[in-house]
């Protein structure tokens, strides 16, 4: 029995990876759960799948969770500081399906009990790739992305020479607003950027993919998980989101993954890696299917790819800021303080103001990997000046 443990249980990622753990209860002893604000979920599948400790990381829904789970002999815990001490109870594998850059902390503890951790945080790698890919390396522990594009470069680099490969192309849907009139999308309302047009996923990464900071996001984290150039980091509208990712190699050889629209593909093969076993996904009939299609990405529609390319070149802590910024931005148009287009204008004069800020901690030129303290205070710094931003933008 493998003993397992979800962080984020009750967003999509983990709803959907307890869906495919509930259909073999025989087969895992669910270690923790967590969640935040959705406690009436998380105390049911806490039940439900006979975890040993639940946890929200919401301190003020303490009572209510623990209320919810009296009698059951389930630990009850919450904060954030619990959360991460529910990440570092040794487990077989980690799901770290937490959103946004509260995901860091948690899913470094469970690399440094070794094991394996799924991740689907993205933010974690665009923060602190450098950090996380050392815990990994120290720990002996494996990372498996569960992003879609990533698993399915890990799936197509498989047995391959990782020096035979010359381009990664991750493709992108194109979001809400692809079709759009350029000039209508300032107008576009936060109910219209939640819609994606092929995927179910919880509401702050959809509005992601309509702006592509999804996809900026994930051209960081390939670079970082896979040790890419940047250069070798290409980006391709494919409105049928079918295909996932391609690997060109340097033979000329491309190599493609396919699949349904559905994340439990890629959290099925991490669950079951390094075998393959039957999924509950659709297969796809190609005939039927008729053509895939592929375009280029228009940089006025998508300015989030060039700042992407940025922060890859600039390197250090970038990553950090550029993610907290990107959170902010994000937060201030839920709120419907700041325009749609408003968030990659925001993001970018967080971006130079911190180029030159004495408050930004500095690196020393022998640094290959930021320490954690500093890139939590980029972060920090970075959230400041994004919110003074939309604070510009607004007066
Ligand atoms: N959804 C998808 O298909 C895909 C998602 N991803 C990535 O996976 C991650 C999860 O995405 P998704 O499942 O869509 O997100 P959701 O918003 O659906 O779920 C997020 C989860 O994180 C919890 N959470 C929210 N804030 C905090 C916090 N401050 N501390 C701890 N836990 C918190 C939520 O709890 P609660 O709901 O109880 O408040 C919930 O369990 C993201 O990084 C996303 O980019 C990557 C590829 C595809
Ligand atoms: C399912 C997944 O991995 C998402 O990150 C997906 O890529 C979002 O679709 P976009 O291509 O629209 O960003
Ligand atoms: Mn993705």
């Amino acid at each position: 029995m493998r003993r397992v443990t979800i962080l984020g249980a009750t967003g999509s990622i983990g709803q959907n990876t307890l869906d495919l753990i509930a259909r073999d209860p025989e087969a895992y002893q669910v270690e923790a759960l967590t969640g935040s604000t959705n406690i009436d979920l998380l105390a049911r599948d806490a039940v439900r799948l006979r975890a040993r400790l639940a946890v929200t990381a919401c301190e003020p829904l303490y009572r209510d969770l623990r209320d919810r789970l009296a009698g059951t002999g389930i630990e009850v815990a919450a904060g954030p500081a619990a959360v991460a001490e529910a990440a570092a109870r040794p487990v077989d594998w980690t799901m770290n399906a937490i959103v946004g850059a509260a995901g860091l902390m948690p899913g470094l503890e469970a690399l440094r009990h070794g094991g394996t951790l799924a991740l689907a945080n993205k933010e974690t790698m665009v923060a602190a790739g450098p950090s996380v890919m050392q815990a990994a390396r120290e720990s002996g522990a494996t990372i498996l992305p569960v992003d879609s594009e990533h698993s399915a470069i890990f799936q197509a680099l498989r047995g391959e020479d990782a020096r035979a490969v010359e381009r990664v192309v991750l493709t992108a849907s194109g979001g809400a607003f692809r079709d759009w009139p350029l000039e209508r999308l300032a107008r576009a309302t936060v109910e219209e950027a939640s819609s994606h047009p092929n995927w179910a996923m919880g509401q702050r990464i959809t509005i992601d993919s309509a702006s592509m900071f999804n996809k900026a996001l994930e051209m960081i984290e390939a670079r970082e998980l896979f040790g890419l150039v940047p250069s070798a980091i290409e980006v391709v509208v494919h409105p049928e989101s079918l295909v996932h990712a391609v690997v060109g190699f340097r033979d000329g050889a491309m190599m493609a993954h396919l699949g349904a629209p559905d994340m439990r593909h890629a959290i099925g093969f991490a669950l079951n890696y390094p075998d393959r076993a039957e999924l509950p996904v659709a297969r796809l009939d190609l005939a039927a299917i008729g053509r895939l299609t592929f375009r280029p990405p228009e940089d006025a529609r998508y300015p989030a790819l060039a700042l992407a390319r940025r922060v890859m070149e600039e390197g250090g802590l970038t990553g950090a800021a550029f993610n907290a910024a990107k959170e902010v931005a994000l937060d201030a148009f839920l709120a419907r303080r700041l325009g749609f287009t408003d968030m990659a204008t925001v993001v970018t004069r967080a971006l130079d103001r911190l180029a030159g800020d004495d408050a930004m901690p500095r690196l020393s030129s022998g640094d290959a990997v930021p320490g954690l303290g500093d890139v939590l205070e980029a972060d920090r710094i970075a959230r400041l000046r994004a919110g003074e931003a939309v604070a510009g933008l607004k007066g």
